[in-house]
């Protein structure tokens, strides 16, 4: 037998370590591993959901994008609580979201996410004021009776944070699109979540309100130290937040971190570096336009370099039999054009 060849112990160790769930640090506050949705509708069943992995820290400022059909939606109603995993597992804010008990999903919806739907009337209740709407979730929270007092300082802290505090006994209808949005917010941070989560907020909205209404997501960010998720299609919001993560055929595909550099002179400029994500059996998703800039398909030829793997078009069908290429180039020359490379871990 060859001695590179794993033993069938080695071959079972590497199988139950696969198998094990993540370990997360206790700063995280979304944790999905290996995440799959099935919906079965008339016998036709769609894979809406594919093995997801996901960890978002405490504190982060995200935004998810993706073509229509990744899957995003479905993502964002299983964090909120809407809707329950087909199989892997999920948690949010120490939440494990597939084995919570009916009462502790609706104590989960109540205090642990707020949520901000695309459609400003569906977040809002048209009878009451601003006030009484950010009020109502503590409310429905319940407890002692002096809490009233303590719903009443909460409405006004949310009125000054979100810039809204002229609008405290207007009716929804009596606000513009981009109010209502502000104050939903508000409603959604009524109970201090430690997760927001958002469906296309700015959506609705013209791109001037589409930016007021991101900077009220960086106020809660900042301010009240809300972990944020927003899925959007505007890529004024996902260039402007730390960390955009894209959805591809149900799962995560690869991500761009932006931070601030400043230089030797003190002039601060943005870096962007894309990132794909590597599952824990080493299985990358390589950008569709990487692969068909270099024509590759089917199989790459892969090289380990000392800080580095090289992944090159398969050249093993124009190789001649004593290994030199077709075209005379050493084995494992760099395509032309440079080839991608896969981070090494
Ligand atoms: N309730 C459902 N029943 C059956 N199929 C569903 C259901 N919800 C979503 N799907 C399917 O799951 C896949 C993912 O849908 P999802 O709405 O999550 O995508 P999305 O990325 O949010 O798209 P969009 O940007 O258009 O909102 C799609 O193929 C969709 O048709």
């Amino acid at each position: 037998m060859n001695s590179d060849q794993p033993t069938y112990e080695e071959l079972q160790r590497q199988a139950l370590a696969a198998a094990e769930p993540r370990r997360h640090g206790a700063d995280t506050a979304i944790a999905c591993d290996r995440l799959v949705r099935i919906f079965s509708t008339d016998g036709v069943e769609v894979q809406a959901l594919q093995g997801l992995e996901l960890t978002v820290a405490q504190g982060d400022l995200m935004a998810l994008v993706g073509a229509s059909g990744s899957g995003k939606s479905t993502l964002l109603n299983i964090l909120a609580g809407l809707d329950v995993p087909t199989a892997g597992t999920a948690s949010v804010g120490g939440y494990d979201l597939l084995e919570m008990s009916a009462r502790d999903r609706l104590r989960y919806r109540r205090e642990a996410v707020g949520f901000v739907w695309q459609q400003t009337a569906r977040n809002l209740l048209p009878f009451l004021t601003t006030a009484q709407n950010i009020a109502l979730p503590m409310q429905l929270k319940g407890g002692r009776r002096a809490a009233a007092k303590r719903h009443a300082v909460r409405t006004g802290e949310l009125l000054e944070a979100l810039e809204i505090g002229e609008l405290a006994n207007r009716r929804p209808a009596e606000l513009s699109g981009g109010q209502q949005q502000r104050v939903a917010i508000a409603v959604a941070m009524a109970n201090d979540p430690a997760v927001l989560l958002a469906d296309e907020p700015t959506g609705e909205l013209d791109s001037e309100t589409g930016g007021a209404i991101f900077e009220a997501f960086r106020t809660v960010n900042r301010e009240l130290g809300a972990t944020v998720v927003i899925v959007t299609h505007d890529p004024l919001v996902a260039g402007e937040v730390r960390r955009t993560v894209a959805m591809r055929d149900g799962r995560t595909s690869s991500e761009v971190l932006r931070r601030t550099v400043t230089d030797e002179h003190g002039a601060e400029s943005v870096s962007e570096r894309e990132y794909v994500m590597l599952d824990r059996t080493g299985r990358v998703q390589l950008p569709q336009k990487f692969l068909e800039a270099l024509g590759m398909e089917h199989r790459v030829a892969v090289d380990l370099a000392a800080d580095h793997i090289e992944l090159r078009p398969d050249d093993a069908s124009a190789s001649t039999p004593d290994g030199t290429a077709a075209d005379g180039s050493a084995p494992g020359a760099t395509a032309p054009g440079g080839a991608p490379e896969a981070a090494a871990g």
